[in-house]
């Protein structure tokens, strides 16, 4: 056997709890052969032995399975150098986010993030991204929501990302927009905590080896939360600016201005606030309720100095358009969600022009 045959074995060794190999996620260092058989070495960023040794005992089954004997599977658990970084760090007094890199493929890159779950973060960049389309643009959606990917839902994405090899991955693509989720990768009941190693490089992935066609807009779904991972996310490329989702209660508030102060610490301009199940619209009789509490995402913008971009109802139709794979800009570009969501996509053209 040689070392090509040995590397398609180890093709077939998914990373634990991701529906992606060993290879794919660029993980392989070396293959070599000597007397005693086939020698691995590994690069897995991962303190978690108890993981890392049932990697090992996966690649020795897997080559086993095929008559093939490892001598050793070394695994590196440093973080590999990047490509024309200096080895030794980053100079002491210097800015780290000098080095964030423009994504070359998108005039702009908006992220779209919240202090917290569930607030319609997903949705929104979803119908973001659609409106913007809507209007002519040509739209990117990297759904980076490592806790809970739900873009692929969203869009009823069926058929995944092609991955022709290691550095030439395809986007997946529907309503004309290039998708790419964490989602297409990890398995769904795979535990969050083995994510963690992983999120960076799946990152870097999509921003280095996806081929992407050239776009107006790349919107970014950020996880929601303003801890170290989101911190580290928006830290690896340069963002025009971020939109923060949030409903109008006053705990989801208090959350806002935690993400307004990450993106200040990324030196990222908060473009605006859009304030999510703002009212209730009765399917019946289309009154409109207030039942959390009325223009707090207004006060809270006025107090922040960013502007409100807008307010989406809380709406069935909303709900029922995400849960059949077709955002409601798409699906009924005539309500009233529809016309919310096109005017935040003005709004959001108008302060990035070309
Ligand atoms: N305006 C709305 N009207 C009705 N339902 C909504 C609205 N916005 C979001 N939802 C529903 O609320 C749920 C959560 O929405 P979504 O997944 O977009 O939230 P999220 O903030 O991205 O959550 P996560 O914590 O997973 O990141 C979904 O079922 C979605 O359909």
């Amino acid at each position: 056997m040689n070392k090509e045959q040995v590397m398609n074995i180890l093709k077939t060794v998914n990373y634990p709890g991701f529906s992606r190999n060993l290879v794919d996620f660029g993980m392989v260092r070396d293959i070599e052969e000597s007397g005693e058989g086939w020698t691995i070495r590994l690069n897995v960023v991962s303190k978690d032995e108890e993981k890392l040794e049932a990697l090992r005992k996966q690649v020795i089954e897997a080559l086993e399975e095929k008559g093939e004997k490892a001598a050793h599977v070394l695994i590196d658990t440093k973080p590999a150098q990047v490509k024309g970084q200096n080895p030794s760090g980053p100079a002491k007094d210097k800015n780290p986010f000098d080095d964030q890199k423009r994504f070359e493929y998108a005039d702009h890159v908006i992220a779209v993030a919240s202090g917290k779950g569930g607030v319609g973060k997903s949705t929104i960049a979803a119908n973001l991204a659609m409106a913007l389309a809507r209007q002519g643009k040509s739209v990117g959606l990297m759904d980076l929501d490592v806790y809970g990917p739900s873009v692929p839902t969203l869009f009823g994405v069926v058929q995944p990302p092609r991955v022709e090899d290691e550095h030439t991955i395809y986007p997946a693509e529907k309503y004309g927009i290039q998708i790419m989720s964490f989602g297409f990768f990890i398995e769904q009941d795979s535990p969050v905590i083995w994510r963690g190693p992983l999120v960076m490089k799946l990152v870097t992935q999509f921003l280095n080896d996806v081929v992407w066609k050239p776009m107006d807009f790349l919107i970014l779904d950020l996880p929601p939360g303003t801890g170290d991972v989101q911190l580290s996310l928006v830290q690896q490329l340069k963002l025009d600016g971020a939109v923060i989702v949030t409903t109008p209660q006053d705990l989801a508030l208090a959350d806002v201005k935690r993400g307004a102060n990450m993106f200040e610490k990324v030196h990222t301009p908060v473009l605006g606030i859009v304030e999510n199940m703002s009212y209730f619209v009765c399917p019946h009789c289309g009154k409109e309720s207030y039942i959390f509490s009325k223009g707090g995402g207004d006060r809270e913008s006025r107090r922040l100095n960013v502007p409100l971009l807008g307010r989406i109802p809380l709406t069935e139709d909303v709900m029922n358009a995400s849960d059949t794979g077709c955002p409601i800009v798409e699906s009924a570009p005539d309500s009233e969600p529809a016309k919310n969501f096109s005017e935040i996509a003005t709004s959001l053209i108008k302060m990035l022009p070309k």
